[in-house]
Protein backbone atom coordinates (compact mmCIF):
# COMPACT_ATOMS: atom_id res chain seq x y z
CA UNK A 1 0.00 0.00 0.00
CA UNK A 2 1.26 3.47 -0.96
CA UNK A 3 1.47 5.68 1.96
CA UNK A 4 0.25 8.83 2.74
CA UNK A 5 2.36 11.32 0.98
CA UNK A 6 4.29 14.14 3.27
CA UNK A 7 3.09 17.19 2.94
CA UNK A 8 6.27 19.66 3.32
CA UNK A 9 6.58 23.63 3.53
CA UNK A 10 9.01 26.27 3.07
CA UNK A 11 9.14 28.53 6.15
CA UNK A 12 10.76 32.46 5.23
CA UNK A 13 12.35 34.58 7.66
CA UNK A 14 11.65 38.26 6.31
CA UNK A 15 13.98 41.11 7.13
CA UNK A 16 17.26 39.87 5.71
CA UNK A 17 15.90 37.24 4.14
CA UNK A 18 12.83 38.16 1.66
CA UNK A 19 13.37 41.94 2.01
CA UNK A 20 16.36 44.38 2.88
CA UNK A 21 14.41 46.82 5.14
CA UNK A 22 17.22 48.27 6.98
CA UNK A 23 16.99 51.40 5.35
CA UNK A 24 12.74 51.82 6.22
CA UNK A 25 13.46 50.91 10.13
CA UNK A 26 16.66 53.46 10.10
CA UNK A 27 14.68 55.76 9.01
CA UNK A 28 11.95 55.14 10.78
CA UNK A 29 14.10 55.00 14.06
CA UNK A 30 15.77 58.48 13.01
CA UNK A 31 12.56 60.26 12.99
CA UNK A 32 11.81 58.98 16.36
CA UNK A 33 14.90 60.18 17.80
CA UNK A 34 14.42 63.65 15.90
CA UNK A 35 11.34 63.67 17.30
CA UNK A 36 13.10 64.28 20.77
CA UNK A 37 16.64 65.78 19.52
CA UNK A 38 18.16 62.82 20.95
CA UNK A 39 20.70 62.77 17.64
CA UNK A 40 20.80 59.63 15.08
CA UNK A 41 22.54 56.73 14.15
CA UNK A 42 23.33 55.13 10.79
CA UNK A 43 22.40 52.38 8.85
CA UNK A 44 25.21 49.86 9.52
CA UNK A 45 24.32 50.12 13.26
CA UNK A 46 20.64 49.91 12.89
CA UNK A 47 20.88 46.56 10.56
CA UNK A 48 23.28 45.12 12.71
CA UNK A 49 20.01 45.86 15.88
CA UNK A 50 17.73 43.80 13.53
CA UNK A 51 16.66 40.57 14.32
CA UNK A 52 15.51 40.11 17.72
CA UNK A 53 12.24 42.10 16.79
CA UNK A 54 11.64 45.88 17.60
CA UNK A 55 11.32 45.93 21.20
CA UNK A 56 14.79 44.63 21.52
CA UNK A 57 15.61 46.79 18.50
CA UNK A 58 14.48 50.16 20.53
CA UNK A 59 16.31 48.35 23.49
CA UNK A 60 19.33 48.67 21.44
CA UNK A 61 18.90 52.07 19.98
CA UNK A 62 18.38 53.37 23.36
CA UNK A 63 21.86 51.95 24.90
CA UNK A 64 23.71 53.32 21.64
CA UNK A 65 22.73 56.98 22.37
CA UNK A 66 22.99 56.40 26.19
CA UNK A 67 19.34 57.91 26.97
CA UNK A 68 17.39 55.94 29.56
CA UNK A 69 15.48 52.95 29.61
CA UNK A 70 12.64 54.50 31.09
CA UNK A 71 11.63 56.03 27.76
CA UNK A 72 11.45 52.79 26.00
CA UNK A 73 8.02 52.89 25.81
CA UNK A 74 7.13 55.70 24.79
CA UNK A 75 9.84 55.23 22.20
CA UNK A 76 8.41 52.41 20.90
CA UNK A 77 5.14 53.97 19.90
CA UNK A 78 6.84 56.56 18.00
CA UNK A 79 8.78 54.07 16.65
CA UNK A 80 6.07 52.35 15.33
CA UNK A 81 3.98 55.12 14.76
CA UNK A 82 6.36 55.88 11.87
CA UNK A 83 7.32 52.27 10.97
CA UNK A 84 4.07 51.14 10.40
CA UNK A 85 2.99 54.55 8.02
CA UNK A 86 6.22 54.31 5.92
CA UNK A 87 7.40 50.86 5.81
CA UNK A 88 8.03 49.78 1.87
CA UNK A 89 9.65 52.81 0.42
CA UNK A 90 13.29 52.31 0.50
CA UNK A 91 12.76 48.82 0.95
CA UNK A 92 13.60 46.06 -1.68
CA UNK A 93 13.15 42.48 -2.05
CA UNK A 94 16.23 40.60 -3.10
CA UNK A 95 17.34 39.78 -6.77
CA UNK A 96 15.56 36.45 -7.11
CA UNK A 97 13.09 36.30 -4.91
CA UNK A 98 9.91 36.55 -6.96
CA UNK A 99 11.14 33.67 -9.14
CA UNK A 100 12.38 31.80 -6.73
CA UNK A 101 8.74 31.86 -5.05
CA UNK A 102 7.19 31.10 -8.10
CA UNK A 103 8.99 27.98 -8.97
CA UNK A 104 8.22 27.17 -5.37
CA UNK A 105 5.00 27.80 -5.96
CA UNK A 106 4.79 25.71 -9.27
CA UNK A 107 6.57 22.60 -7.67
CA UNK A 108 3.31 22.78 -4.85
CA UNK A 109 5.47 23.92 -1.74
CA UNK A 110 3.39 25.29 1.02
CA UNK A 111 4.81 28.14 1.75
CA UNK A 112 5.03 31.20 4.97
CA UNK A 113 6.92 33.31 6.61
CA UNK A 114 8.27 33.56 10.38
CA UNK A 115 9.14 37.01 11.18
CA UNK A 116 9.81 38.68 14.86
CA UNK A 117 8.94 42.13 12.77
CA UNK A 118 5.31 43.05 14.22
CA UNK A 119 2.77 40.84 12.06
CA UNK A 120 0.86 43.92 10.58
CA UNK A 121 3.85 45.92 8.97
CA UNK A 122 4.84 42.12 7.95
CA UNK A 123 1.44 41.69 5.98
CA UNK A 124 1.61 45.48 4.88
CA UNK A 125 5.29 44.87 3.31
CA UNK A 126 4.15 41.64 1.61
CA UNK A 127 1.54 43.32 -0.08
CA UNK A 128 3.49 46.28 -1.22
CA UNK A 129 5.77 43.74 -3.26
CA UNK A 130 2.98 41.55 -4.52
CA UNK A 131 4.04 38.51 -2.59
CA UNK A 132 1.88 38.43 -0.31
CA UNK A 133 -0.02 35.65 -2.11
CA UNK A 134 2.56 33.44 -1.85
CA UNK A 135 1.94 32.75 1.55
CA UNK A 136 -0.50 30.53 3.81
CA UNK A 137 0.88 31.89 6.81
CA UNK A 138 2.39 34.43 8.13
CA UNK A 139 3.73 34.71 11.91
CA UNK A 140 5.25 37.94 13.20
CA UNK A 141 6.61 38.88 16.33
CA UNK A 142 3.30 40.23 18.12
CA UNK A 143 1.26 37.01 16.99
CA UNK A 144 2.00 35.20 19.99
CA UNK A 145 3.44 35.45 23.51
CA UNK A 146 7.03 34.59 22.87
CA UNK A 147 9.55 35.36 19.52
CA UNK A 148 12.15 33.69 17.84
CA UNK A 149 14.78 31.71 18.84
CA UNK A 150 11.50 30.33 20.65
CA UNK A 151 10.85 27.08 17.98
CA UNK A 152 7.03 27.82 18.92
CA UNK A 153 6.78 30.62 15.85
CA UNK A 154 7.95 28.04 13.32
CA UNK A 155 5.79 25.66 14.55
CA UNK A 156 2.81 27.62 14.45
CA UNK A 157 3.48 28.46 10.83
CA UNK A 158 4.14 24.82 9.90
CA UNK A 159 0.70 24.35 11.63
CA UNK A 160 -1.25 26.92 9.58
CA UNK A 161 0.15 25.32 6.53
CA UNK A 162 -0.62 21.83 7.55
CA UNK A 163 2.63 20.43 6.73
CA UNK A 164 4.25 17.33 8.12
CA UNK A 165 7.78 18.59 7.74
CA UNK A 166 9.50 21.99 6.86
CA UNK A 167 12.36 23.62 5.40
CA UNK A 168 13.07 26.85 7.39
CA UNK A 169 15.37 29.90 5.52
CA UNK A 170 16.50 32.54 7.12
CA UNK A 171 19.85 35.06 7.76
CA UNK A 172 20.47 34.89 11.09
CA UNK A 173 21.79 32.94 14.40
CA UNK A 174 18.44 34.07 15.46
CA UNK A 175 16.79 31.62 12.63
CA UNK A 176 19.15 28.40 13.24
CA UNK A 177 18.28 28.55 16.36
CA UNK A 178 14.77 28.49 16.03
CA UNK A 179 15.21 25.97 12.99
CA UNK A 180 17.20 23.63 15.23
CA UNK A 181 15.11 23.95 18.47
CA UNK A 182 11.78 23.35 15.84
CA UNK A 183 13.78 20.04 14.33
CA UNK A 184 13.52 21.83 10.78
CA UNK A 185 15.90 21.75 7.83
CA UNK A 186 18.10 25.32 8.59
CA UNK A 187 19.26 27.14 5.03
CA UNK A 188 21.26 30.11 6.24
CA UNK A 189 20.95 33.09 3.64
CA UNK A 190 24.51 34.73 3.68
CA UNK A 191 23.32 38.37 2.49
CA UNK A 192 21.29 39.13 5.62
CA UNK A 193 21.72 40.69 9.22
CA UNK A 194 23.81 38.27 10.75
CA UNK A 195 26.26 38.94 13.37
CA UNK A 196 28.62 36.05 13.16
CA UNK A 197 32.17 37.41 11.25
CA UNK A 198 32.46 33.71 9.80
CA UNK A 199 29.05 32.37 8.16
CA UNK A 200 30.64 28.69 9.10
CA UNK A 201 29.86 29.54 13.25
CA UNK A 202 26.21 29.92 12.28
CA UNK A 203 24.66 26.07 12.40
CA UNK A 204 23.35 25.54 8.85
CA UNK A 205 22.45 22.35 6.69
CA UNK A 206 22.90 24.78 4.04
CA UNK A 207 23.55 28.11 2.59
CA UNK A 208 23.36 30.47 -0.45
CA UNK A 209 24.24 33.78 -1.38
CA UNK A 210 21.54 33.72 -4.36
CA UNK A 211 18.34 33.06 -4.98
CA UNK A 212 18.83 31.46 -7.98
CA UNK A 213 20.31 28.48 -6.32
CA UNK A 214 18.08 28.44 -3.66
CA UNK A 215 15.83 26.11 -5.40
CA UNK A 216 17.87 23.15 -5.59
CA UNK A 217 19.19 23.95 -2.11
CA UNK A 218 15.69 23.29 -0.92
CA UNK A 219 15.13 20.13 -3.14
CA UNK A 220 18.10 18.58 -2.03
CA UNK A 221 17.12 18.82 2.21
CA UNK A 222 13.53 18.01 1.37
CA UNK A 223 14.93 15.06 0.35
CA UNK A 224 16.24 14.33 3.90
CA UNK A 225 13.09 15.42 5.66
CA UNK A 226 10.75 12.47 6.68
O1 LIG B 1 12.25 42.68 13.12
C1 LIG B 1 13.28 42.06 13.45
O2 LIG B 1 14.03 42.40 14.37
C2 LIG B 1 13.67 40.82 12.70
O3 LIG B 1 12.82 40.39 11.72
P1 LIG B 1 13.09 38.96 11.06
O4 LIG B 1 12.74 37.95 12.10
O5 LIG B 1 12.16 38.98 9.88
O6 LIG B 1 14.54 38.90 10.65
MG1 LIG C 1 16.08 38.09 9.54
Amino acid sequence: MEGRRVKKAIIFDLDGTLIDSAPDIHAAVNKTLAETGDGELDLATIRSFIGNGVSVLIERVIEARGLDQSRHGAMLETFLRHYEADPATLTTLYPGVEDALEQFRDEGWAMGVCTNKPEGPSRDILKAFGIDHFFGSVVGGDTLEVNKPDPAMALAVKDQLGADAAVYVGDSEIDAECAWKAKMRFALFTEGYHKAEDVDDIPQDARFSDFDVLVAIVARLADELR
